[in-house]
């Protein structure tokens, strides 16, 4: 059976005036938690809103729940939800009678809305609060009645942008525990967009990196966290001489870094190879670190990209 996508874009792009800030997104998407990660500025929100035709693309095409939004838009929006990430409530309303209106504008009956706003309300856990005006609330509880109000229509696909913005350790911990349990106890694929590597790590089987409106990895959470450069950094406080010709006797490329540790390429799949080698000839170091893996590469890249230096 041919694999299914919830999102799908081929050749996205979106510009401001003469800034082009998404540049021919090609990407494929299937069912999951899936991380939008990226820097500031680096076109995630731009993204979600052109899928969702809150912005117009330029040009391109965009499929979601596999139905082309240029043709079935309206009807495929039924069945997605939406976080923005500014505020979205409306002033005045207390938390329940917002929600439930959220979801009769999404096309629910008044009292089918207004069980499921409850229901959803105590999956975010809030409590009383949801009978004061939402005006009043923090802005941890700001971050979940949003989440409640993109949920309560029971959509197939939600989009949640930068959730865990303005929380503490603590409120980004209970948020993203959450939006966890979207996925593996409803089912309701989730795009979480953040700019924290932390976020992301936590809680989604599949990471997009974006920076300056393109693509610089997509894969499965599992596979980045495989990847890495067979490097090493050997912490060693004497012996430095003795270790790097041993290092060089068996063809390993090796350098004393600015920090003084020495960094080899020992092009092994593990670092068991290294310590032995060291071991058998008598050097003890302090620490020997293995390389970052692929996903904290490619995002400390995309954050200098974002800040306008360039990668290597
Ligand atoms: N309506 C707009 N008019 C002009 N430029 C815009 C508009 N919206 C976004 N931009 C620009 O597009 C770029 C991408 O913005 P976007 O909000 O998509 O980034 P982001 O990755 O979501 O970052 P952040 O989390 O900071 O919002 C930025 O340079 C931003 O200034």
């Amino acid at each position: 059976m041919p694999e299914s996508f919830v999102i799908e874009t081929r050749g996205l792009l979106k510009s401001y005036g003469t800034q082009t800030v998404l540049n021919e997104v090609d990407l494929r998407l299937p069912a999951g938690a899936i991380g939008l990660l990226g820097p500031n500025g680096a076109g995630k929100s731009t993204f979600i809103k052109c899928l969702l035709q809150l912005e117009e693309k330029n040009s391109g095409e965009v499929k979601l729940l596999g139905k082309d939004i240029d043709r079935f838009g309206r009807e495929t929006r039924k069945r997605i939800g939406y976080a923005p990430e500014q505020d979205c409530h409306i002033p005045g309303m207390v938390g329940c009678e917002y929600v439930t209106y959220c979801g009769e504008l999404s096309g629910m009956p008044f009292e089918a809305a207004r069980q499921r706003a409850h229901e959803m309300l105590d999956f975010v856990g809030m409590g009383q609060e949801r009978y004061r005006k939402v005006d009043t609330y923090s802005t941890g509880m700001k971050q979940r009645i949003k989440i409640a109000q993109a949920l309560v229509h029971d959509p197939d696909l939600v989009f949640l942008d930068e959730p865990t913005n303005g929380l503490d350790p603590k409120g980004q911990a209970l948020i993203l525990e959450l939006i966890e349990r979207i996925w593996s106890e409803s089912g309701i694929s989730v795009v979480l967009s953040s700019h924290l590597l932390h976020d992301v790590d936590r809680i989604c089987d599949r990471i997009v990196i974006i920076a300056q409106g393109q693509i610089v990895a997509h894969d499965t959470l599992a596979a980045l966290k495989e990847r890495r450069r067979p490097e090493a950094e050997v912490v060693i406080s004497e012996n430095k001489d003795s270790l790097m010709r041993l290092f060089e006797e068996k063809d390993w490329s090796c350098s004393v870094m600015n920090n003084g540790n020495v960094k080899v390429v020992h092009g092994e799949r593990s670092l068991n190879p290294l310590i032995e080698v060291m071991r058998d000839a008598g050097i003890s170091p302090l620490e020997v670190k293995e390389s970052p893996n692929a996903l904290s590469e490619l995002f400390l890249q995309a954050l200098e990209t974002g800040n306008g230096k360039t990668s290597a």
